[in-house]
C-alpha cells in the first residue's frame, strides 16, 4: 500500500494549480444517465473516485471516450470526458461498485427518471458519521417513485414516469438536492425544492442541466423550481475549479509559510473560509490568476469556527484547519456541525504532537510551539490531508499511511507541493 513520507520544515512557494472540482465532476458525469446524446465535460480531474464513477456508468451502459491531449496541455491539464448513455443496459448499481463511494448512489435519481426502474445499493463513502439516504428516498417519493429496500438495496419503480412535486427539506443535503434536481428534470410538471443546498456544486449541475435543455431556477438559493422536460440533448461544460483543495493548499501555505499562487482558483467558491484564513494570519490576495496566500514572518493566531452548509465554512475543509490551529498561538475551537463523526483525524494529529481536547461536537486546540514527525494513519480522505498539513511543519519525517484514500480527492497532491519546495514524496508498495 502506498505511503506519503514528508520532511518538515520548508516553505511552499511558486505556483500550484488547482484542479477541477471532484464534488462538481461526479453528478455532472452522473447527469450523462439522462440523455442518448453525448455529454462532454471539461476540466474533469484525475481521481480514483472519477474512475471508479466511470466503471459504474460503463456497467449500465454509458460509452465513456477520454479526448487526447491538445497542444500546450499538460499532465496537470484537466481531461476531458465525452459520455454517451444511448442506450442504459442496466439499472441496478451493484455493492461492489457503490461501496466505495457516496457519489455513486445518485444514479438512483437519472435511473428512474429516464427508465422507470432502478436498484442501487446502499452508498458507502468516507466514515465521518451514519450518513443515511432518507432525504434522497423522501425527495423521490415526492415525484411518485414507489421505493422499497430489499437486501441492502434501494428498489425504485415509476412505470408511468415521475411527476413534479414539492420537496421540503427537513435539513440542508448537498447529496438529496442533486438526486431532486436529476429526478425533476424529467419528471412531468413543475417541482419546488425548498431548503435546497445552495452549494457551487449545485449551481454546477444545474447550469449544466440547463445546458443540456432542462428548465431550472434558483440554484444557489434555497428554493430551486424545475419545469420537467420530455427529454434532455447533449451539451457541453466545463466542471468548476475545486474550493476544497484551493482552501486545502491555501491552509498549507498558512501553516508553512511563504507566497503561493492557487492557479485558477475562485476566491468567489470560498469566501467564508478564506476569511479564516486571514483571522488565522494569512495574507490572502485575489489576483486575475487566482488567489495568493502568503504568510512571511509572523505566527499563526487562533480562530473560532462552526462549520455550515455554504456559504459557512465547509466541512471539507475543517480537518485541514484543525491541523493548522495545531500552531497557533492560543487555544481555537472548531465545531463540526455536518457529521457527527468527522474527528478521526485528532488521533493522527495527537501522535505529532498536538494538544487537542474534545467535547461533544467541539473540538478545543492549544496551540503548540512545535509537531514532531511520526507514523501516522489516512482514515478519509479530508482527514489524511490534514496529516499531510501538520507534515509540513512537523521536525523530522512523517509517514501518513493508508493514502487510498487521498487519491479519491487530490490530483498529484506531493507533485503539487514538491514543486514548490515541499520535502515529500510516495513510496510505492
Ligand atoms: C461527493 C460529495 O459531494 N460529497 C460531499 C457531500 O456529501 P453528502 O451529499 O453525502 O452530504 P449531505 O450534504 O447530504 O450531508 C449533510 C448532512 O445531512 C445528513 N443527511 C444527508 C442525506 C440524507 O438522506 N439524510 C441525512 O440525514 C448527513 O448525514 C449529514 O449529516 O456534501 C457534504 C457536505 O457538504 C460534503 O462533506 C461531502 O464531501
Ligand atoms: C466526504 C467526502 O466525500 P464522500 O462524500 O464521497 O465521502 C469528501 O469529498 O470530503
Amino acid at each position: 500500500m502506498d505511503r506519503i513520507r514528508i520532511r518538515g520544515g520548508a516553505p511552499l512557494n511558486g505556483m500550484i494549480p488547482i484542479s477541477g472540482a471532484k464534488n462538481a465532476a461526479l453528478p455532472l458525469m452522473v447527469a450523462s444517465l439522462l440523455t442518448a446524446e453525448t455529454l462532454v465535460l471539461e476540466n474533469v480531474p484525475r481521481l480514483a473516485d472519477v474512475a471508479a464513477l466511470k466503471r459504474i456508468l460503463s456497467n449500465h451502459g454509458v460509452d465513456i471516450a477520454i479526448q487526447g491531449k491538445r497542444p500546450g496541455e499538460t499532465t496537470l491539464t484537466g481531461q476531458t470526458l465525452k459520455l454517451t448513455a444511448g442506450t442504459i443496459i442496466d439499472t441496478t448499481a451493484p455493492y461492489e461498485l457503490v461501496s466505495t463511494m457516496r457519489a455513486s448512489f445518485w444514479v438512483l435519481a437519472p435511473l428512474i427518471a429516464r427508465m422507470g426502474e432502478a436498484r442501487v445499493s446502499l452508498p458507502g463513502g468516507c466514515a465521518i458519521g451514519t450518513r443515511p439516504v432518507d432525504l434522497h428516498l423522501m425527495a423521490l417519493s415526492h415525484l411518485g417513485a414507489a421505493i422499497e429496500i430489499d437486501a441492502g438495496y434501494v428498489v425504485a419503480s415509476a412505470p408511468s414516469g415521475l411527476r413534479g412535486g414539492e420537496i421540503r427539506f427537513p435539513k440542508v443535503s448537498v447529496g438529496a438536492t442533486h438526486t431532486a434536481l436529476l429526478a425533476a428534470v424529467l419528471a412531468d410538471g413543475e417541482t419546488v425544492i425548498e431548503n435546497a443546498a445552495r452549494e457551487p456544486e449545485v449551481v454546477d449541475l444545474a447550469d449544466c442541466l440547463t445546458k443540456m435543455g432542462a428548465r431550472i431556477e434558483g440554484a444557489g438559493t434555497s428554493t430551486i423550481t424545475i419545469k420537467g422536460v420530455p427529454a434532455l440533448h447533449g451539451a457541453t461544460h466545463t466542471v468548476i475549479p475545486d474550493r476544497i483543495e484551493t482552501g486545502t493548499y491555501a491552509l498549507a501555505v498558512a501553516m508553512a509559510g511563504g507566497d503561493v499562487l492557487l492557479d485558477g482558483a475562485r476566491a468567489d467558491l470560498l469566501d467564508s473560509a478564506l476569511d479564516v484564513m486571514r483571522a488565522a494570519g494569512a495574507t490572502v490576495e485575489n489576483t486575475n490568476r487566482g488567489i495568493r496566500v502568503a504568510r512571511n514572518g509572523h505566527g499563526l493566531a487562533p480562530v473560532e469556527v462552526t462549520t455550515e452548509p455554504f456559504p459557512g465554512f465547509p466541512t471539507d475543509l475543517q480537518a485541514q484547519l484543525m491541523a493548522i490551529t495545531t500552531r497557533a498561538g492560543g487555544v481555537s475551537r472548531i465545531t463540526e456541525t455536518i457529521f457527527e463523526n468527522r474527528f478521526m483525524h485528532v488521533q493522527e494529529l495527537a501522535r505529532l504532537g498536538a494538544d487537542i481536547r474534545l467535547d461533544g461536537q467541539n473540538a478545543f486546540i492549544t496551540g503548540v510551539s512545535k509537531l514532531k514527525g511520526a507514523p501516522v494513519m489516512a482514515t478519509d480522505l479530508r482527514a489524511s490531508v490534514s496529516l499531510v498539513i501538520a507534515g509540513l511543519v512537523a521536525e523530522g519525517e512523517t509517514v501518513v499511511n493508508r493514502i487510498y484514500h487521498l487519491d479519491r480527492g487530490f490530483e498529484q497532491l506531493e507533485m503539487k507541493l514538491a514543486a514548490c519546495g515541499a520535502e515529500i514524496e510516495r513510496i510505492s508498495g
